[in-house]
């Protein structure tokens, strides 16, 4: 597995290595032992999740504050995505700042997101099926939405024209508007 740390401090992007013959491919998509030795980090990922997308559609930027922060392994495994981290580390020399990266099922790409970011992606083609593993259990109370184009954050979208969004994340809160309770 190639490990590339990037540039917000504690995201890193893994690259698996893929096995081609003549019958297609094989990679191992997770391996614990290997996370660990390539992230140095010892997560222990308790639930899957498996969202499907239309192009265009931006889910996101979602978090869960407190005992149930999620850090999370994300890939996509049909389509592409272009995905976005948000450091919300009050701490961190890059606090509020953003990384964005595409997904897609052709580069087998994987980001690990951990605790104290924000994270969302829009669909780049119709039926983006989008996988991560997270590290806490979903909590709709412990949740958290800022809005997807805040423009505190700023995020560079390569999208034109308005997203399709739910109801909760066209109602996102703006980045200013957290209080220390939101954040990390
Ligand atoms: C996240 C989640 C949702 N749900 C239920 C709650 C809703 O009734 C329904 C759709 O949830 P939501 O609209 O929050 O789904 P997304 O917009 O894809 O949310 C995710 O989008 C961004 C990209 C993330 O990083 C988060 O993991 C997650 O918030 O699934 C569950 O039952 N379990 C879960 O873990």
């Amino acid at each position: 597995m190639k490990v590339t740390p990037l540039s917000l401090p504690g995201l890193v992007l893994l690259e698996p290595r893929v096995f081609s013959d003549g019958r297609g491919a094989f990679f191992e998509s997770f391996n614990q032992r290997s996370f660990e030795e390539a992230t140095g980090v010892r997560a222990e990922f308790v639930q899957d999740n498996h969202s499907v997308s239309s192009r265009n559609v931006v889910r996101g930027l979602h978090y869960q504050v407190g005992d149930v922060a999620q850090g999370k392994l994300v890939r996509v495994v049909r389509g592409s995505a272009f995905d976005v981290a948000v450091d919300l580390r009050r701490t961190s020399a890059t606090f509020g700042r953003w990384y964005g990266i595409n997904l897609s099922a052709q580069n087998r790409l994987q980001m690990w997101i951990p605790e104290g970011f924000a994270h969302g992606f829009v669909a780049l083609e119709e039926t983006t099926e989008f996988l991560y593993k997270t590290t806490s259990y979903y909590s709709a109370t412990s949740e958290r939405c800022i809005l997807w184009n805040d423009p505190s954050i700023a995020v560079e979208w390569p999208i034109t024209g308005e997203p399709v969004l739910s109801e909760k994340d066209a109602a996102g809160r703006s980045f200013d508007s957290l209080g220390n309770s939101d954040l990390f």
